[in-house]
């Protein structure tokens, strides 16, 4: 019988010496949707994701890829998942066609490899030696190793990192492609703007562990900070304003007449701030309500700090 879950990582634990790198990490990824992994620099996502790739061994707690041990049944494993390395793994003299078809022959069933150098916008250097591709056209190269041999599962690790927009928007229809055909995506990534727009669930790991795991729009909407921005004229009195408000909400000037409220902002909260604004002969201006942006719920949640 399948296992539900494309992935499931429980309690994992990996140690480099004496740094824990992963610290007792629980993620379960459903099979056919795409989940954002995110985390700050030195989480533990890289770590995570070899260890299910089976390039590294857990030192505590179980990983299963598509229902399979990476470590002991990594051979039955490897033609079903696709992996893409930020760097290296690619010979940099071999061209860039004759590596895909490397690859291609390394599996079952593969995709027919110029149709995807084409759809990937590798059409015209397919002779090229990797080392003399741009850095962009490395990245669609991995990009393509990771998915020729069509699998079940693909790890994708900053896909788009430095990528122009066209190639990003490529990539992107790519991955919405991969979904609608049922591919189980684990994606890597620190542009916030790319997990909201692909994903189904994102995790966000911090200190080894998984803290917050949900589709983006309900990450977005827990808690209670939501923005109310209005332009109006300067130097309003916001305290006075504040204490027409429900305790917890925050207000600032931004600059010179530019207001940010920050608080559960509900109708009734509109309501407040229109009529103190009709009694104080204010006519306020341009006002919208903002809901939190993911990258909001991910600096609130690993903090602003530089991460070593
Ligand atoms: N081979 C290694 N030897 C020793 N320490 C390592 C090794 N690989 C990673 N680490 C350490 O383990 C921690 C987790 O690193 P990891 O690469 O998994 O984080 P990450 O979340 O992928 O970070 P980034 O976003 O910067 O890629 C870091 O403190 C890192 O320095």
């Amino acid at each position: 019988m399948q296992s539900a879950a494309a992935l499931e990582v429980a309690g994992l634990v990996k140690r480099y010496g004496d740094k824990t790198a992963v610290d007792g990490l629980d993620l379960t990824v459903e099979r056919g949707t795409v989940t954002a992994f995110l985390g700050p620099n030195g989480a533990g996502k890289t770590t995570t994701v070899e260890t299910c790739e089976g390039y590294r061994r857990p030192d505590g707690g179980t990983v299963r890829v598509l229902g399979l041990d990476p470590v002991t049944q990594g051979s039955e494993l490897r033609p079903r998942i696709g992996v893409m390395l930020q760097s290296g793994g690619i010979y940099p003299t071999a061209r860039a066609e004759e590596t895909l078809r490397h690859m291609a022959t390394l599996h079952a069933h593969p995709l027919d490899v110029p149709a995807l150098m084409e759809r990937l916008g590798l059409g015209s250097c397919g002779r090229t030696p990797y080392r003399r591709l741009s850095g962009g056209q490395q990245q669609r190269l991995a990009l393509a190793l990771a998915l020729v041999g069509r699998p079940e599962l693909v790890f994708l690790d900053e896909p788009t990192a430095g990528l122009d927009p066209q190639a990003r928007h490529a990539t992107w229809d790519l991955v919405r492609d991969l979904r609608a055909d049922g591919v189980t995506v684990l994606l890597t990534t620190h542009h916030m703007e790319e997990a909201e727009e692909l994903s189904d669930e994102v995790a966000i790991v911090d200190g080894g562990k998984v803290i917050a795991q949900g589709p983006p729009d309900v990450l977005c909407k827990g808690g209670a900070e939501n923005t109310l921005r209005f332009a109006g004229r300067p130097g309003l009195d916001l305290p006075s304003l504040l204490k027409a408000l429900p305790t917890g909400t925050e207000a600032a000037e931004l600059h010179p007449g530019s207001y940010r409220l920050t608080g559960t902002v509900d109708p009734q909260l509109l309501a407040t701030v229109t009529s103190w604004c009709a009694q104080n002969g204010v006519l306020p201006d341009r006002i919208s309500v903002e809901r939190r942006t993911l990258e909001d719920v991910f600096l609130e949640l690993t903090g602003k700090e530089l991460r070593s």
